[in-house]
């Protein structure tokens, strides 16, 4: 079936529909989100998430959350806006794709300081519909790029979900599967089904089936055994947050696969598309890592499975270091070994390529 992750309806003053995911893959619903509140909530609890499609959300969030000051003063407008980002900004700490897009954001409002809010407000819109196409355009170069990185008649591994469920286009890792794919590549898929919320089981099965592309779920703690029985010929995941030396921050679980990966030989590629950077931060250790509630482990299939009293640790993110990953793949092509110096050259070449 034919999905969009999320999409604006309607004109200026519509609301940002997306499918719920968190009801995936039982359950295909969309959700309107016509509050700032609802798009936080949306964000805040997985219905929308993956960096890229959470940046997205937050730049169309922004126009739903200033909609009703269209017909104010700028000076109110402004205002809203400013309380808009910042509350936004609050919702998960530590991919960097939601920053980056209320930067833009921001900026655009700065630079047209002398709009009218109504105009403001639709240039607000357009910003974002920009945002999403061009998430769109980057994915579809990452999986270009990424594609002759994959052997036919390969075994790839997948921690999570980086489709396009994760995106605001084709995803970033199963981008690359779909083109390797498309081009008439015969690959299996094995996804980790990724505790504690199963983004491997619920929504990367869901995807690569819908595509009819084999997949075979495992649990996390099988990878070791698919890469020593020889069913892995590479790993390829996502990322939330990458530091300018290349280290990079994904769902929990994957620094333990690139771990794995490196024991037995097998390329570890991340792919990502330039607005998961943060050329701000020189190592991976300063990247903010979400906790999450004890619930979601504790109680994650219905039931209590952690008895009451015992402690939970949560972690939803951790930060594979760069001299683990073999390639980074982002929509400008592919970094070899990457460390500071060729993702600052690779960043500073022209945009999709
Ligand atoms: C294409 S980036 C997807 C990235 O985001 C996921 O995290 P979450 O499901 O918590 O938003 C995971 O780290 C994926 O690799």
């Amino acid at each position: 079936m034919e999905y969009q992750t999320l999409h604006w309806k309607g004109d200026a003053t519509g609301s940002l529909c997306m499918i719920d995911q968190t009801l995936l893959p039982t359950e295909f619903k969309e959700i309107d989100c016509w509050t700032v509140e609802g798009v936080w909530e949306a964000i805040k609890m997985l219905r929308v998430r993956g960096a890229p499609a959470i940046g997205v959300a937050a730049a169309y969030g922004v126009v739903v959350g200033t909609r009703e000051l269209r017909e104010a003063s700028r000076q109110d407008f402004n205002k809203k806006l400013t309380e808009v980002v910042k509350y936004l900004a609050s919702s998960r700490p530590t991919a960097v794709n939601l920053f980056w897009a209320l930067d833009r954001m921001s900026a655009l409002a700065l630079k047209e300081s002398s709009l009218a809010s109504l105009a403001m407000h639709d240039r607000l819109l357009e910003e974002a519909r920009r945002i999403h196409v061009q998430d769109r355009e980057m994915c579809a170069a990452i999986g270009r790029h990424g594609s002759e990185l994959l052997k036919s008649g390969t075994g790839v591994l997948t921690h999570c979900n980086a489709g396009g469920l994760a995106t605001g286009g084709d995803g970033t890792a199963l981008s690359v599967m779909f083109a390797a794919a498309a081009a008439g590549k015969s690959i299996r898929v094995y996804a980790d089904e990724t505790r504690p919320l199963l983004q491997g089981a619920r929504l990367t099965a869901w995807e690569l089936q819908q595509r009819g592309i084999p997949v075979t779920v495992i649990c996390d703690n099988m990878a070791a055994q698919v890469m020593k029985e020889d069913r892995i010929h590479a790993v390829v995941t996502g990322a939330d947050r990458i530091a300018a030396n290349g280290d990079a921050a994904n769902k929990i679980g994957t620094y333990g696969v690139a771990l794995l990966a490196k024991a037995h030989g097998i390329p570890f590629y991340v792919a990502a598309p330039s607005s998961t950077f943060d050329l701000s931060l020189s190592t991976g250790d300063k990247i903010p890592i979400e906790q999450r509630s004890r619930e979601e482990v504790a109680e994650g299939f219905g039931r209590q499975t952690v008895p009451e009293g015992v402690d939970v640790y949560n972690p939803a993110f951790d930060v594979t270091p760069a001299d683990l990953i073999t390639a980074i793949i982002t929509e400008r092509g592919v970094v070899q070994r990457p460390n500071r110096e060729l993702i600052a050259a690779h960043l500073a070449e022209d945009a999709i390529a």
